[in-house]
């Protein structure tokens, strides 16, 4: 249920008592503070029961990311620069026609838990690694392009089986350009309940455990205009582009 916008700053509020480094914890009060409706997928409280022994350590290879050093000359002067390669990734602007909602997902992301270990070494709540995202996945799937991608992550997130037509491009983003430099390509789609084909959640093989929540469209504005929410970017672009397209009367 929708609460005073007093309610929702003394809530922040709260949160912000429970800084860890630099970033507040409150996942888990912006469900309430903005009025997002739980779809699917397994609770924070029981996936943070779930997490145990977070700690970092030495990196032994991966097949999704490389630390490199690329070398160049510019100018004549020999320069480096360090980066990680990485895969290239879809996301999804999902919006729910009958709750006339975005549908937002929250998964737990150990590079944002462990990014906030203090200087200290003191390690942050658990629930500080929990980040609201689009639905969103790496392009590694052979033979498929990145349209049927996102289809196959809508159906295996957030549960709904949606028309490969009906997918449209929105645009695309160059991922942490410092550092990754990875193409994000940024989707839309409708859905309804006469789509749904399953709770969505994730692959559980593969270890996810996806959240899914709807974002009431006359709170998707503040929510992402609120620091203290802890978002991707792709998110802030995907629902700024939605809210527009509304306004617009294109969508
Ligand atoms: N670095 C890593 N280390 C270990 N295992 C890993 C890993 N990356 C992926 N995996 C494994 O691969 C599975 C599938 O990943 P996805 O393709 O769903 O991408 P994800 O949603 O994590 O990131 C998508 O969403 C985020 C947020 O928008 C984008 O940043 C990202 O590019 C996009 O693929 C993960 O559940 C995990 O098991």
């Amino acid at each position: 249920m929708w609460t005073s916008r007093v309610g929702r700053v003394a809530r922040l509020n709260a949160c912000l008592a429970k800084v860890t480094r630099r970033r507040c914890t409150c996942s888990a009060s912006a469900e309430e503070a903005y009025d997002l409706h739980r779809l699917s997928g397994p609770r924070l409280t029981d996936t943070v029961g779930q997490l145990k022994d977070l700690r970092i350590q030495e990196f032994k290879g991966s097949r999704y990311v490389v630390p490199s050093t690329v070398a160049f000359n510019l100018n004549g002067n020999g320069r480096t620069w360090d980066m990680i390669q990485s895969m290239g990734s879809v996301a999804i602007v999902l919006y729910h026609t009958e709750l006339d909602a975005a549908i937002v997902v929250r998964q737990f992301r150990p590079p944002v838990w462990a990014s906030q270990i203090g200087e200290d070494g003191r390690k942050p709540e658990v629930e500080a690694g929990f980040t609201y995202e689009l639905c969103a996945g790496l392009i590694d799937k052979e033979g498929l392009s990145p349209k049927e991608i996102a289809r196959e992550e809508i159906l295996e997130e957030v549960g709904y089986d949606v028309e490969l037509e009906s997918i449209t491009g929105i645009t695309s983003y160059v991922h942490a350009c410092a550092h990754l430099g990875t193409e994000e390509q940024i989707f839309y789609a409708e859905v309804d309940e006469s789509m749904r084909a399953s709770s969505g959640g994730g692959l559980s093989d593969d270890g996810e455990a996806i959240e899914v929540f709807a974002l009431p469209m006359g709170q998707a504005l503040s929510f992402v205009l609120e620091s203290e929410v802890p978002k991707s970017a792709a998110l802030i672009i995907g629902l700024q582009w939605l809210l527009n397209a509304k306004r617009a009367g294109g969508k």
